[in-house]
């Protein structure tokens, strides 16, 4: 892709989605400007050629596209700061940040600029981000611009806006939910008998190949877990003592506290 772009706020998700961005040279990295205000913390970044700066005019300045990766209660100033350069023709406005609406960009940076948000999640380092992304004033060839971009770096889905926080949920928190589903079978297998580092990669190469019999099979989840419940034999033993302890049930409501408190966080 040859366009330069502004990552503002090299934090935990700036950082990755700029490690996504230059790996296998999707972008050159010295298209990339990063932005945040500790600038020895973005060493390894500038190691491999990304640009860094602690200022963002600068950086949007020099950019085509400007992606948002600071928090939310930041939102406000910086986009009043930069604001003043951006060219509504050039240049598109893309949003990480959790729970800041497109209206309350436009309000800010005025109805011209295009505005998108999108909410990734941290395996955008690795490109194996799952991305939904929503705008309400971007043209045809801006949204392909952005879907381009975010399905170089995993897969991504367009949504309505009003579904960015069940997205947040889902999607982002939900690498966590997926962790810690990964580390728990770790410990099941140490007790069963691994060393802790096999029963990790046991874990965590079965979790892969069992969301690729989905992503790539195109099966129902439970179609493919008939195929693996013998009658009368172990997999359905433990797996209906799972459901019997709560397992889907908890992860449920473990969805759906994560969706009300994001619910607080905004409101
Ligand atoms: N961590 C995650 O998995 C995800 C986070 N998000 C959202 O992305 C946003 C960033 O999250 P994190 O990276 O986890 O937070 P973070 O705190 O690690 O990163 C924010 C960065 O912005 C920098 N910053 C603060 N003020 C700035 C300014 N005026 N100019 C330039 N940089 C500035 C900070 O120094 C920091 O490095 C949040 O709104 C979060 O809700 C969205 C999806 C996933
Ligand atoms: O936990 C949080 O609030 C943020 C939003 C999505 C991932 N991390």
């Amino acid at each position: 892709m040859n366009k330069k772009i502004a990552v503002i706020g090299g934090g935990n998700l700036g950082i990755s989605i700029t490690q996504g961005l230059i790996a296998d040279g999707f972008v050159k990295p010295e298209k990339i400007t990063v932005t945040r205000r500790r600038l020895h913390l973005l060493k390894e970044l500038r190691e491999k050629g990304v640009a860094v700066d602690k200022n963002n005019v600068n950086a949007v300045k020099n950019s085509d596209i400007i992606i948002m990766v600071i928090k939310p209660y930041q939102m406000k100033d910086v986009l009043e700061e930069i604001k003043p350069v951006i060219d509504p023709k050039r240049q598109i406005v893309i949003s990480a940040v959790t729970g800041f609406s497109i209206d309350e960009m436009k309000e800010i940076v005025g109805e011209d600029i295009p505005v998108f948000r999108v909410m990734p999640n941290t395996a955008i380092a690795i490109r194996e981000s799952m991305t939904c992304i929503a705008t309400t004033n971007g043209t045809q060839d801006q949204i392909d611009t952005v879907t381009t971009i975010f399905d170089a770096l995993g897969k991504s889905v367009v949504i309505s806006e009003e579904l960015m926080e069940a997205a947040t949920v889902l999607g982002a928190c939900g690498i966590a939910y997926s962790l810690r589903f990964i580390r728990a079978a770790t410990q099941g297998g140490i007790e069963i008998g691994f060393d802790a580092k096999t029963a990790e990669l046991i874990a965590s190469q079965t979790v892969k190949g069992a969301a690729n019999l989905l992503l790539v099979g195109g099966n129902h989840p439970e179609r493919e877990i008939d195929k693996v419940t013998t009658p009368q034999g172990c997999t359905i033993v433990g797996l209906n003592e799972m459901e019997h302890r709560g397992f889907s049930s908890s992860l449920i409501k473990g969805i759906r506290a994560s969706f009300n408190k994001i619910a607080k966080m905004i409101h």
